[in-house]
């Protein structure tokens, strides 16, 4: 929309300086120059009928004759200290330093994450295949990267955007500059972006499809850009769990806390379904007393019950569940059928819900962050979790013989079930934490513990 309209509708410069909260210098400047600093942005976007595009309009209206040369060349309109761009689907251009590898364009879904550490951890996520991660954290990347925080071997997830630009590593675990470890990566990232802007966008309106260009030529064409994000399918309908699986493996790691122990004793044998599994799961079911075996998204039920395992563990992972459900939940409801105890995390839990005869469905705002609050329904106790979901299990599916066990305390929606004729049980945060808290370490041992009452019922 024309600034001048939008400040017209409001009734005046002044109504809007006043319902913003912001100098009428601000407005007045946002009049004559079409650009408002970012640090108003926030301020403006809650006024109503101003959208984050308002914001950056004409943003290549500029005075000097260097930039007027700029404007007549349509095929990069980047302005003055950009090289990099991130094209939201709804048109918003949002213009920035890129770092990391030069791109042409990543493009997926743009989501917003709050933890304030672990972006290394995050990015590594294999869940995270298929997204663009804005962290509204502003300072990432100031700790550097180590090869210790990867939750997997290969990055998946597609870009970072972040508020400051990145600073020198300050920590004695750094190996790496988080700059170049995410071009080693094949990743890029944008910086000097107003991600409180984008968060609200996303909280607002939904998830959305974007764009991150930050290419070797330095030139952008917001137009094409614009148009791949809007051809871009969504993630709904999406399988990337087989995209990111690893092949058969033995996990024997266990957690890097000194301070717990691996149980010793009464080891018990656990496949692991590897959907996109982070390796802190499987660290935590080493230390919690579980000797496993790592398979395949694609593995058949044969497979599964070759190995005869005490108990199966269906992991996290990328995209759409029910994509993903159409070859993992047969396997499961075998595995369930042979009386097999199971547990599961994030995917693994919408697949498990699938599994007994549930549905689910996409959130309009996912969960991302590292202090969500998720209630104990049995117990009345809270833990504050790590998550990062944008599907969710739709607690109506449900048949009878499923009961919810813990809800989101953000949005009530569901966070974990649990079968009451079999056992099977599965939470849709994530208790291994990396990043986070680990309040919820008792859902390994209570996994344990299931499998040890069968030995000890079967001994
Ligand atoms: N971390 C996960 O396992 C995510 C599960 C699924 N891809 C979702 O977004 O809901």
């Amino acid at each position: 929309m024309d600034i001048d309209r939008i400040i017209e509708k409001a009734g005046g410069a002044d109504e809007i300086a006043a319902l913003a909260g912001v100098g009428l210098e601000a407005v007045r400047k946002w009049r004559q120059s079409r650009m408002v600093p970012t640090k108003h942005w926030p301020a403006l976007l809650r006024v109503p009928g101003i959208a984050l595009q308002d914001l950056t309009a004409d943003l290549t209206t500029t005075e000097t004759p260097q930039e007027q040369e700029r404007e007549t060349d349509v095929s990069n309109p980047c302005p003055p200290g950009a090289n990099a761009a991130l094209v939201l689907a709804d048109g918003t251009v949002l213009w920035g330093r890129g770092f990391g590898a030069h791109t042409e364009g990543a493009v997926g879904e743009l989501c917003f994450s709050t933890g304030m550490t672990g972006y290394q951890e995050t990015l590594t996520d294999p869940s995270f295949a298929g997204q663009i991660v804005t962290f509204t954290f502003p300072h990432i990347g100031n700790v550097g990267t180590n090869a210790d925080d990867n939750e997997a071997p290969k990055m998946a997830a597609l870009g970072a955007v972040v508020k400051e630009d990145i600073t020198a590593p300050a920590s004695w675990r750094s190996h790496e500059p988080f700059a170049a470890w995410l071009r080693d990566h094949g990743r890029a990232g944008i910086s000097g972006i107003d991600t409180r802007a984008i968060t609200r966008t996303l909280r607002d309106n939904g998830p959305q499809t974007a764009i991150l260009a930050f290419p070797e030529n330095g030139r952008i064409d917001t137009d094409s850009l614009l148009n791949r994000a809007r051809q871009w399918p969504g993630l709904e309908g999406m399988d990337l769990a087989k995209e990111v699986t690893q092949p058969k493996r033995v996990w024997t790691q266990g957690v890097w806390e000194t301070t717990r122990p691996a149980r010793t004793e009464n080891r018990r044998r656990v496949v692991a379904m590897d959907y996109g599994a982070k390796d802190n799961i499987l660290r935590c079911l080493v230390t919690a007393g579980c000797d496993v075996t790592v398979l395949p998204a694609t593995a058949t039920a044969e497979e599964i019950l070759e190995l005869k395992p005490e108990g199966v563990f269906l992991s996290n992972g990328p995209g759409d569940p029910a994509a993903t459900g159409t070859y993992a939940v047969p396997a499961i409801r075998t595995v369930l059928d042979a009386n097999v105890p199971v547990f599961g995390i994030c995917l693994g839990h919408q697949l498990l819900a699938q599994a007994l005869g549930g549905k689910t469905y996409k959130l309009e705002r996912g969960h991302r962050g590292a202090n969500q609050p998720v209630k104990d329904i049995e117990t009345g106790r809270v833990e504050i979790t790590s998550q990062n979901h944008g599907f969710a299990v739709d607690e109506k599916s449900l048949p009878a013989d499923v009961k919810v066990t813990h809800v989101s305390l953000f949005d009530g929606s569901n966070e974990g079930i649990a079968s009451t004729t079999k056992d099977a049980f599965s939470v849709q945060y994530h208790p291994e934490a990396s990043p986070g808290p680990s309040d919820s370490f008792y859902l390994f041992e209570r996994f344990v513990a299931v499998m040890d009452r069968r030995a000890k019922a079967g001994a």
